[in-house]
């Protein structure tokens, strides 16, 4: 908390939190592959994804900013950048930024249709930016009613130079990974969120479904609907399940 503020500074800071556990990861497995989220949400102190001025989300000061915070990133390891923040134009603006840094094998992983969801409660909580966001997301995320909007966001990213697109949340939104997958062909990744893993746990711990078979059903239904891969609290389980 006390390293919050308005502008979200501290995800500039080379020795942050994040950039530690980056190198120190990369250090001790030089093979892994690392994904960083790009957004200022963990670092402001008003809890949203971008810069606020009298209640409105200033894009494209914001934009200048998650450009600064993903070279930070790739500096500090990561290998797949993953903007989800939804600013307009973000996409171009952090390729040309890698890319003049000669971080030009640093791919981008866009959230590409990303929900205004109810979904991402926990995660919230855990970020501690639910007790503090004013307002909502809802002028930079997507309404559940649309589904055309996800095609043209997409279709955006992709032509800023995004290398995969994501769909999130994912188990609600298995049309939209259908239609993405169709329309694009591109590599379509899926992000079962906090929300999804707290519905789940919860009816496994009342007893109420089937751990394992629950678990790998849920992350079926990516593949099935047309995901190369899909982002999963339960990825360290459903290796071990897959490895059986
Ligand atoms: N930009 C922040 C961000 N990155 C990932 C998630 C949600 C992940 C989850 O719920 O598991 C969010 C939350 C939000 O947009 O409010």
């Amino acid at each position: 908390m006390a390293l919050r503020d308005e502008k979200g500074t501290e995800a500039l800071n080379p020795d942050n939190l994040m950039c530690k556990a980056a190198r120190t990861l990369k250090n001790a497995f030089p093979q892994l592959g690392l994904i960083g989220d790009v957004a200022l949400d963990p670092y402001t102190n008003h809890g949203h994804d971008g810069l606020v001025q009298d209640g409105k989300i200033l894009n494209d000061d914001t934009v200048q900013i998650l450009c600064q915070q993903a070279l930070n990133q790739a500096r500090a390891g990561i290998d797949i950048i993953a903007p989800s923040d939804m600013m307009d134009g973000r996409v171009h603006a952090i390729r040309t930024m890698l890319d003049q840094h000669d971080f030009t094998e640093t791919r981008i992983m866009a959230y590409a249709a990303k929900y205004a969801s109810a979904f991402y409660g926990p995660f919230r909580d855990a970020l501690g930016s639910d007790a503090l966001l004013s307002g909502d997301k809802s002028t930079y995320q997507m309404s559940a009613s649309n589904s055309d909007e996800a095609l043209r966001e997409v279709a955006h990213d992709i032509a800023e130079g995004a290398d995969m697109v994501m769909v999130k949340p994912g188990m609600p939104y298995l049309d939209i990974i259908r239609r993405v997958r169709d329309e694009f062909s591109m590599p379509t990744f899926a992000y079962q969120v906090s929300g999804e893993y707290a519905m789940i746990m919860a009816a496994i711990q009342n007893g109420w479904l089937d751990r394992e078979k629950t678990i790998m059903e849920s992350l079926m239904a990516f593949k099935r609907a047309g995901c190369n891969g899909v982002l999963t609290y339960f990825a360290l389980e459903a290796a071990q399940l897959l490895r059986k």
